[in-house]
């Protein structure tokens, strides 16, 4: 297969830009009248307006001639038939499987996974059930009241953030609390809210070998077992959700309480497997249910709309468009939504973890650009923090403004006034200002000439900046999971036209390698320290920290 940038399709891109790349949004607009509605689409729902994007009909048509030639349609048929893309660790990518509501088989190695995904859904409603109408209960026989979950990373983000983007849908008479770093302030601050009898721990670790997992569910037992918890209560509070079911078992998880997971659910994509299990505890099953429909509707839509109009797709090839050909190096997620605030969190582990790659599966180190860097925050905080880079900064950052059309909370002209800085900043963000219209607003002013010489430029507002603005009816469990699964379908069709194997995260060993290696020197002090002098310094500094 030949690279992204051997492509005939990349060639073509590359003498279009050079002929395109001063167009103004500004005269786009002005020249076709039409723009909006040959440039916008809707998905299950999701409405996007892509039409405020460096890009004319030809452009679109050479972005997805890459997509056809990088096979990402084939490439898409195969992950979702079980094709083991996941090439370094040799194994499927099925998170879709986890939300296949077809009622037909998904295959993996020739045995299907469906059997198994169902069983451990209905394990996870009834447990979620038992929970909420108090037939499991704690060690002293009190209902559930709290939940803790311990994870990190896909174990952690996913859980958190959809928890509380649906707040509105919570059930009354259980709080989950969330912990992740190993940070003991972290654990600290949580456990001293929570009242031992009625709490239940949840720990997720897919590998059952995360570091800062594991030392937060020590303390947590611990906690337990000095607070009046006995070790046979153990089995009442203490539940896991892992693939190494051997290892859990070895930590003292009664097996019983272990939800199973699977190697071909990556961590920042098994938040539709028993990883979910927060959310289904905090939501109730149907919530976590519906979330899972929306996520399947997606999958629909991604499968079978051609590429014109697939959203996933379009999302993707217009972000190769900036980072590939503009030279964009971040891409920032802003939801005009306060209980979405934490959604870019969730998608920039989703993107830059998948993508955050420099080498191909066949062993060739990239010239090219791949994954951005993935950031944002809640409109309408962002433009009162960072939305003057992104107005007038020198570097070109493409945004996506997310927002519902219906708030949770309609309240006086609150949303209106939501909408209006939604909108009102992507048309800035196209329009800009130009020097003339700049000056003009200084006529009269009393200012010399050359003193608006001086000013100008400083209020010029050059415009011509990308964004897509996506939009739900509602923020509802379906939406959010037609939303999530649509970024998911976007970074795999990022990681296919760049020829990277997105599934895979060998980037994150390292530092745990040498982490380990540091733990036992701030521990044991006659270790040598033989290592730069940067490292033996710091190293040195904390092993005299109570000197
Ligand atoms: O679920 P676990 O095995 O504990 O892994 C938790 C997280 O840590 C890993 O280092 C990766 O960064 C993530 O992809 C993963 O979600």
């Amino acid at each position: 297969m030949a690279l992204f940038t051997e492509l005939k399709s990349f060639q073509a891109l590359k003498a279009h830009f050079e002929e395109t790349k001063n167009l103004h949004m500004r005269d786009l607009f002005a020249q076709d009248a039409e723009r909006f509605a040959k440039f916008s689409t809707t998905a299950c729902g999701i409405e996007l307006d892509y039409s405020k994007n460096r890009i004319t009909e030809e452009t679109k048509a050479l972005l997805l001639d890459l997509a056809r030639e990088a096979k990402v349609e084939e490439k898409r048929d195969g992950m979702f038939a079980g094709a083991r893309i996941n090439t370094s660790e040799d194994r499927a990518v099925l998170h879709t499987a986890l939300r296949n509501k077809s009622g037909k088989p998904v295959l993996c190695d020739g045995v299907d996974v469906m059997p198994e995904v169902q069983a451990t859904l209905a394990k996870m409603k009834a447990f979620v059930n038992e929970v909420h109408n108090g037939t499991r209960t704690g060690y002293t026989g009190k209902k559930f009241t709290d939940v803790l979950a311990i994870g990190i990373g896909g174990s952690f983000l996913g859980p958190k953030i959809m928890t509380e983007a649906l707040k509105p849908y919570r059930v009354d008479g259980i709080k989950v609390h969330f912990v992740a770093n190993v940070d003991g302030s972290h654990i600290h601050d949580v456990l001293a809210t929570l009242p031992i009898e009625s709490t239940l721990v949840l720990m997720s670790s897919k590998s059952f070998g995360t570091q800062e997992t594991l030392k937060n569910t020590e303390t947590a037992k611990e906690w337990f077992l000095a607070n009046g918890g006995k070790f046979e209560d153990i089995a009442k509070h203490f539940m896991c959700v892992s693939s190494n079911i051997k290892a859990a078992t070895d930590f003292g998880m009664d097996a019983d309480n272990i939800f199973p997971m699977w190697d071909w659910v990556g961590g920042r994509y098994s938040l539709w497997s028993a990883i979910g299990l927060p959310i289904a505890l905090a939501l109730g099953f149907d919530n976590f249910e519906a979330l899972l429909d929306g996520a399947y509707e997606m999958d629909q839509h991604f499968l079978n709309t051609p590429l014109e109009d697939n959203v996933p797709a379009l999302l993707g090839v217009l972000g190769v468009w900036y980072i590939n050909f503009f030279g964009a190096q971040s891409h920032v997620l802003l939801p005009y939504d306060h209980y979405l605030r934490g959604f870019p969190a969730y998608v920039q582990q989703l993107d830059m973890e998948s993508n955050g790659k420099s080498a191909t599966p066949t062993g060739d180190y990239l010239d090219y650009s791949t994954g951005p860097v993935i950031w944002g925050g809640e409109g309408t905080n962002g433009q009162h923090a960072f939305h003057q880079l992104i107005h007038q900064g020198t570097v070109l950052i493409p945004a996506d403004f997310i927002m519902p059309i219906h708030s949770q909370h309609e309240m006086s002209n609150h949303h209106a006034m939501l909408a209006s800085n939604c909108f009102g900043q992507t048309q800035a963000l196209m329009q800009g200002k130009t020097v003339e219209q700049v000056k003009a607003e200084f006529a009269g002013k009393g200012l010399t000439d050359e003193e608006i010489e001086k000013v100008a430029p400083q209020k010029v507002f050059e415009g011509n900046k990308p964004t897509n603005t996506i939009l739900v009816d509602k923020l509802t469990p379906k939406a959010l999971g037609q939303i999530i699964a649509m970024y998911e379908h976007k970074v795999f069709v990022q990681g296919i036209i760049w020829g990277i194997n997105s599934f895979d995260q060998w980037g994150v060993e390292l530092g745990k390698v040498l982490g380990n290696d540091v733990l036992a020197k701030l521990e044991d002090s006659s270790i040598e320290l033989n290592g730069d002098s940067s490292t033996n310094a710091l190293i040195e500094r904390f092993r005299n920290r109570n000197a």
